[in-house]
């Protein structure tokens, strides 16, 4: 029997970040196409040379991406929306980035590649996260009568060029049930039956493309296989596997599932026409044995035994003890859990990591080296790779046992149950009056999310710092004099809850995981978030302690520069959870509530030096919510417990703010109601305020800020418009309850579209507050 190794897609972003380079310089029109274009190219050559050197069998194409594979699998299907002027064929790269990012007339004149989108001036296509990552997708969106046509020949196209390269690659294609059930409609939700039958031509007619430039397998990737689907949605996944197997029967399909377990579609999927299927035995180890079971004995298992979602060294003995009967009876396929796109690329560049910590780590490079290593252990034996693999046991067994992830005093902490730890003293309407009367705002009291443009100016300064040619004292200087110019202009144009703009922090979590115990940082270690935005998540191996405060001397400077209120502000321990590389040897709740008693500390030490206002971010509060709805409340207990330990600590007439982008709240409104915050900051600009419903009908009882406008885009809002989105939120709120906010913060933005989307938004609240 033999055993082959896959990775089911590579990180695009590149082992130095040569795509964002590459994008940022044609987006500013620094570059141009055939810049842009090349650099894309380079990259996927490299990745492609790189994993076939490593020993994967089946390389994937076409995970690259320009921006989004969701939209580049709508420009293959040409679901571009009519207000972007495409007009068939493949779309060209200005009205792709449209999509992507918005496109504004002026904002693009004087660009050196020639855009004709003079008056243009359309919205980003919708974006949101994908699945229970911090990667973002673009939603696709259907009119009422959808038609789809082959559009873009990207998956050909890049399979060809690898075939050029020399490596004959597997292209991945993200699923058609996948990809609509991705999708949304405005005109009412067109039946998934009826997008399928439109849809289905055109892979039908990918794939037989596909087979006539030679490929043999495809990966089409269907991860709403691990979602509590219908009785259609089964339904379809059956109509389209049994029309694309009859279309294409040049094409073996490895059809693959990632992010948990079949669970009750099970046996949907061994029932489908493929003949492959990939499983994640990360998330759901126990399927093995069921999808053994039942799978037909010619159908390739493809097992995903390397976490593609976390950064740890596997123990491969381990491992290989539950492989090697499998192995025995029939063929397979070793691969990451899901694709590595969510993981850093090459822990080799991490020279200055604390050594043990290092030893335990794999990066995307360093999980391929371990599948091959798994391959050759089962195909030749475990005796030709002996060393590597008791290797890979001892740095399990040291990290097991390491004192570097215990900490006493950690412990007693946790130990010591207080019940009261999480209530705040008073009811939110008693808690209110005091609130009221001590902060004395306007009606529809208008604020900002936190951070300010992190500009490239600011970005050197924290470079060159960081690089030791400005010292501690310059970059202060250098900080304080951004905060103070940030605070001066917010209080100029009007804003009544001031912000001192984040200028000194990196990233939201990285910033807090830098100064916290427990955590080790990567220099290199990017993984994208959205287009060329990527973070490098914190390794969180231990337990976790706050030595000293994090944010107080900051915001002490700030408040000092303004009479007006200046919000304390601070990631909350859900989101820092969320968006580091969690160590697994404990749950993920026990790791949270020790960021929880740290941030609490901060609160307090906030609170202490005056701040009348603390915001605690829980961004990624919804982003961690389990797939399937079975799972939701055990987790929603201990993510909202856990807020509240960090933010009940304060007085009554202290205001808790908490913010939260892409959040569809209502499925989980009466936990987000459980958090007990004062003020809800939210994004809702995208959505036209939909979100409000949920709000609504819940009779939330507490003071929200709905966004008035989307933070995503360059694009500046009118006044009207967010005149009428804030009009549209008082259909469904008490004007009592009504904050006035973007909706989220303003890091990715530049100061001049700033500048001016928050003086209209300022006006705006001014038009509300007008007797009609
Ligand atoms: N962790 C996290 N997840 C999140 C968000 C978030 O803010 N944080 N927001 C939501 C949207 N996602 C986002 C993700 C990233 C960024 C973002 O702006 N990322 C920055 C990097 C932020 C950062 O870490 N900056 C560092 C490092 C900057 C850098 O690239 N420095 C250069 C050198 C720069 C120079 O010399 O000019 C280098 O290290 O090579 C800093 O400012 O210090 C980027 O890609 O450009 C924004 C939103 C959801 N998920
Ligand atoms: N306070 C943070 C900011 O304004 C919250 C961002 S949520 C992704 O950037
Ligand atoms: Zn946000």
């Amino acid at each position: 029997m033999s055993v082959t190794v896959a990775s089911l897609g590579f990180p695009r972003i590149g082992p130095r970040r040569e795509l964002k380079t590459a994008l940022e310089r044609y987006w500013s029109g620094k570059s141009d196409r055939g810049a842009l274009l090349s650099a894309a190219a380079a990259l996927r050559a490299e990745a492609w040379a790189r994993q076939k050197g490593l020993g994967v069998d089946h390389v994937p194409s076409n995970d690259f991406s320009l921006y989004d594979h969701v939209l580049d699998t709508s420009a293959m299907v040409g679901a571009i929306p009519a207000l972007y002027g495409w007009t068939g064929g493949p779309p060209d790269l200005d009205t792709y980035f449209a999509m992507a990012r918005g496109s504004q007339g002026e904002a693009r004149a004087g660009c050196s590649h020639g855009c004709t989108h003079e008056a243009a001036d359309v919205p980003a296509a919708e974006m949101t996260k994908w699945f229970d990552t911090n990667y973002h997708y673009l939603v696709p969106e259907f009119p009422a009568e959808q038609a789809f046509a082959l559009s873009s020949l990207k998956v050909v196209d890049e399979f060809l060029e690898a075939k050029e390269q020399g490596v004959h690659t597997r292209p991945v294609l993200l699923g058609p049930v996948t990809y609509l059930k991705l999708g949304k409609s405005q005109a009412g939700r067109p039946r998934l039956e009826d997008l399928l039958r439109a849809i289905l031509p055109v892979y039908a007619d990918v794939l037989c493309r596909l087979a006539a430039a030679g490929a043999d397998w495809v990966q089409i990737d269907e991860p709403c296989l691990v979602l509590d689907l219908t009785v259609e949605d089964q339904a379809a996944l059956r109509t389209a596997y049994v029309a694309l197997a009859e279309a294409a029967p040049g094409i073996r399909l490895m059809l693959t599932s990632y992010f948990g377990g079949l669970g009750e579609n099970l046996e949907t999927a061994l029932a489908l026409p493929v003949a492959g299927l990939h499983i994640d035995l990360i998330r759901a180890p126990e399927q093995l044995d069921t999808v053994l079971a039942g799978a037909r004995p010619e159908l390739l298992l493809s097992l995903g035994v390397i976490d593609g979602r976390n950064v740890w060294r596997a123990d491969l003995e381990a491992i290989l003890a539950r492989l090697e009967p499998v192995a025995k009876g029939r063929d397979l396929v070793l691969a990451p859990s899901c694709s590595l796109l969510h993981t850093p690329i090459d822990l080799a560049l991490e020279t200055a990591l604390d050594e043990d910590v290092r030893s335990w780590l794999a990066f995307a490079v360093q999980k391929i080296e371990e599948l091959a290593i798994l391959a050759s252990a089962l195909n030749e034996g475990r005796d030709c790779v002996a060393d590597v693999l008791s290797s890979s046991s001892a740095a399990a067994r040291a990290r097991k046992t390491s004192p570097k992830i215990h900490d006493a005093a950690v412990a007693a902490r946790m130990e010591a149950k207080d019940a009261a730890l999480d209530r705040r003293g008073t009811p939110f309407a008693a808690r209110r009056k005091l609130q009221v009367e001590r902060l004395g705002l306007p009606a529809f009291p208008t604020t900002t999310i936190g951070s300010f443009p992190q500009t490239e100016e600011v970005r050197k300064a924290r470079a060159a710092h960081a690089r030791g040619t400005i010292n501690d004292a310059e970059y202060e200087a250098f900080l304080r004099e951004e905060t103070a110019r940030a605070v001066r202009w917010q209080a100029e144009i009007g804003l009544d809850v001031l912000v001192h703009g984040e200028f000194e922090r990196n990233d939201m979590v990285q910033y807090f995981g830098e100064q916290l115990s427990g955590f080790v940082f990567t220099k290199h270690g990017w993984v994208q978030s959205y287009g060329s935005r990527c973070v490098r998540p914190p390794i969180l191996f231990g337990d976790v302690s706050r030595p000293q405060p994090m944010t107080v001397k900051w915001w002490e400077y700030a408040q000092g520069l303004t009479a007006r209120p200046m919000k304390g502000m601070l990631t909350g321990p859900v989101t820092i959870l969320n968006w580091s590389f969690v160590r697994d040897d404990v749950p993920r709740a026990l790791a949270c509530r020790q960021i929880a008693l740290a941030i609490r500390d901060e609160v307090a030490d906030l609170e202490a030096a005056g701040a009348k206002i603390i915001q605690i971010d829980e961004a990624a509060l919804r982003e961690g919510l389990p797939l399937r709805r079975g799972d939701w409340q055990r987790y929603l207990d201990w993510a909202v417990e856990c807020f509240r330990v960090a933010s009940a600590g304060v007085a009554d007439a202290t205001q808790i703010h908490t913010h939260m982008c892409y959040s569809e709240f209502n499925d989980i409104i009466v936990a987000i109601a459980g958090m007990d915050a004062d003020v809800i900051s939210i994004e809702t600009a995208r959505s036209k305020m939909e979100l409000l419903e949920a709000f609504a009908g819940y009779r939330y009882p507490a003071e929200i800020g709905p966004g008035v406008y989307d933070i995503h885009s360059p694009r500046v809002p009118a006044v009207e418009e967010m005149t009428r989105l804030l009009r549209a939120a008082l259909s469904h709120l008490a004007p009592e309850q009504l904050w006035v906010n973007p909706d989220c913060g303003l890091k990715t933005r530049k100061w001049p579209e700033t500048r001016a989307a928050l003086v209209n938004m300022v006006a705006a609240a001014k038009r509300v507050r007008e007797p009609a």
